[in-house]
C-alpha cells in the first residue's frame, strides 16, 4: 500500500503516556501535533473560541486575559453537559487548526497525539490508530508526581474518557507503558519498524 502522507493517531486515557510517545516519535524524525496543546493555544488565541467561551461559561473563565484552566475544569469533568459544550466549542477549531497544520507538512508520515480521539470520532479519518495502554493505577500515580492535582480530580477526568476496554477494541497498534523508559522506547521502535514496514517506508 503507497500513500501519499500517512496520519496517524496516538491516544490514551489520561496519563498513559501518550505525549512520552510522541515525543520518541518526533525524535525518530515525524511531525507530531499535539492536539491537547493547540486546544489551549486556540483558547488562549482565537477570538471566535474566545467569545463562545465566555459566553457559555462567563467573563471569569479569563483571568488577566488568560484561560483560567482550573476553573475550566472544575466546572466541566464533574457536569457532562458543560463538557460537552466545552468540546463542542474547542473540538471543531482545533480540527481546522490540525488540518492546516496537516497540509503544510512534507513528510510520508505525520502524527496527532490527542486525549479523546475516539470519543471526538477525529479516529475515523487516520489511517492507523495507536493506543498508549497503562494500568489504571500507574497513570493516577504518574499524573498526581506530574501535576499539581488530586486523585479525586484525575478520576473525575477518567469518568469522562472511554474505559481502557473500550478504547484498545479501536487500536490497530497497543504500546503497553506500565514499564519503564526503556522499554517504552523499545514499545515505540516495534510499532515504527511495523508502521514503516506496512507502508514501504524506508
Ligand atoms: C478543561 C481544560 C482547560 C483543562 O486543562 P488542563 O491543562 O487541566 O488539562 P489538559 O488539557 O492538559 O488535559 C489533560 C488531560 O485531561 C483529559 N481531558 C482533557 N480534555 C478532556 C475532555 N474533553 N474529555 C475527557 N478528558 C479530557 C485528558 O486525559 C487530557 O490528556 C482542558 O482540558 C480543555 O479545554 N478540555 C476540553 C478540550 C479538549 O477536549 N481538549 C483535549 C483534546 S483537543
Ligand atoms: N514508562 C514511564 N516511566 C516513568 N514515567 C513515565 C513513563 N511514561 C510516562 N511517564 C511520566 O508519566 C507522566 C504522564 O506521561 P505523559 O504526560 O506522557 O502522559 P499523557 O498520556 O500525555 O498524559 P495526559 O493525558 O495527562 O496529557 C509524565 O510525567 C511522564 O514523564
Amino acid at each position: 500500500m503507497k500513500k501519499e502522507k500517512i496520519i496517524i493517531g496516538i491516544t490514551g486515557g489520561i496519563g498513559s503516556g501518550k505525549s512520552t510517545v510522541a515525543k520518541l516519535f518526533e525524535q525518530k524524525g515525524i511531525p507530531v501535533y499535539y492536539a491537547d496543546d493547540r486546544a489551549k493555544a486556540l483558547m488562549n488565541e482565537n477570538i471566535e473560541v474566545i467569545d463562545q467561551l465566555k459566553t457559555e461559561f462567563g467573563e471569569d473563565v479569563y483571568k488577566n486575559g488568560r484561560l483560567d484552566r482550573a476553573y475550566l475544569a472544575s466546572m466541566t469533568f464533574s457536569n457532562p453537559e458543560k463538557l460537552i459544550k466545552l468540546n463542542a466549542i474547542v473540538h471543531p477549531a482545533v480540527f481546522r487548526d490540525n488540518e492546516e497544520w496537516t497540509k503544510a507538512q512534507h513528510s510520508p508520515i505525520v502524527m496527532k497525539e490527542a486525549a479523546i480521539m475516539i470519543e471526538s470520532g477525529s479516529y475515523r479519518l487516520l489511517d492507523e490508530l495507536i493506543v498508549v495502554s497503562a494500568n489504571e493505577a500507574v497513570r493516577i500515580q504518574r499524573v498526581l508526581e506530574r501535576d499539581n492535582t488530586s486523585r479525586e480530580a484525575v478520576e473525575a477526568r477518567i469518568n469522562n474518557q472511554l474505559s481502557e476496554e473500550e478504547r484498545l477494541k479501536y487500536a490497530d497498534y497497543i504500546i503497553e507503558n506500565n514499564l519503564g523508559l526503556t522499554e517504552l522506547a523499545q514499545e515505540v521502535e516495534r510499532v515504527y519498524q511495523e508502521i514503516k514496514t506496512k507502508y514501504y517506508i524506508a
